[in-house]
């Protein structure tokens, strides 16, 4: 607005500087002066915009550094959060780690193996195929403990647990039952087959050394080996293989009982 009038005024005064400059008027001389006045009012006003101009500008350019800022205030905020995510993931993934590893060995506990089991032998169901199932137990152990202590017990059962997972092939399954018994899933392995893998197991049992801090001590294990029968429960097969383990301990240990094909209806 102040431009405006400003112009106007320049103009006119410039029209009536002239006029008296061509008349020879006596008012040519404050004209002028009041000329040179109004165009440094010009100026002064121009630059009073340029720097409002300015302020303007820095007034913009604030709120978008404001804004910048608190974009990175909310990608922060959204990485921890990513973060806490990923934390609360590898958690849970420990948690449930927890609930299916037996902390000594590292192998499958019960409840993994009865989850592998049951979808192990409900496929062999399905498909018509052959799976073994054969419980092994250590001989004697309770006399590693007694001469050695509980911490060499537990070394013994951890590299036995090394033994078992190097000795199966990949579709095997093995896992600590409890104690110092172990159970093995063989998935399309027949009782023949399955003989094979455990004859392998038990030689690697018997090749092994514990270090019990006053020599090298070795041990023995029995098996009970058990094929499924069309339509068994898992813990039919179970049972069965149990009964035959108990039959290798009661036959002199070391060795590898079959489980009698009837045993599951006698639940002995
Ligand atoms: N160190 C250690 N010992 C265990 C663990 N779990 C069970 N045991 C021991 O394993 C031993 C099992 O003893 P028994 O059931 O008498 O069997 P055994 O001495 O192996 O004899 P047989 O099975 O008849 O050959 C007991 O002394 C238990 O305390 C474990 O996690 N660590």
């Amino acid at each position: 607005m102040s431009k405006v009038h400003g112009d106007e005024l320049l103009v006119k005064l410039e029209a009536l500087a002239d006029l008296a400059e061509h008349d020879g008027n006596p008012l040519q001389e404050p004209l002028r002066q009041a000329l040179q006045l109004c165009r440094e009012q010009q100026h002064r006003i121009e630059r009073m915009l340029r720097i409002a101009d300015g302020f303007n500008a820095a007034a913009l350019g604030h709120s978008t550094s404001a804004l910048r800022r608190q974009r990175s205030r909310l990608e922060k905020v959204a990485r921890i959060a990513d973060r806490y995510q990923e934390l609360m993931h590898e958690q849970n993934l420990h948690l449930s780690q927890a609930s299916s590893v037996d902390p000594l060995t590292g192998l499958a506990n019960r409840r993994q193996i009865d989850a592998v089991l049951g979808d192990e032998l409900a496929r062999a169901h399905r498909r018509g195929q052959a799976l073994c199932v054969a419980m092994l137990d250590v001989d004697h152990f309770k006399q590693i403990n007694d001469s050695f202590g509980h911490a060499v017990g537990d070394r013994a059962l951890t590299s036995l647990a090394q033994v078992l997972k190097a000795s199966l092939r990949e579709q095997d399954f093995c896992g600590r039952w409890g104690g110092e018994e172990f159970v093995l899933v063989l998935p399309g392995s027949t009782t023949a087959g399955a003989r094979t893998t455990l004859e392998r197991v038990l030689s690697a049992i018997r090749q092994l050394e514990v270090d019990t801090g006053q020599g090298l001590v070795r041990m023995t294990a029995s098996a009970g080996l058990a094929q499924r029968l069309p339509a068994e429960a898992a813990q039919d097969l179970v049972r069965r293989a149990d009964i035959a383990l108990l039959m290798a301990k009661r036959n002199g240990r070391d060795r590898i009982e079959l489980a009698p094909e009837a045993a599951a209806a006698s639940g002995a």
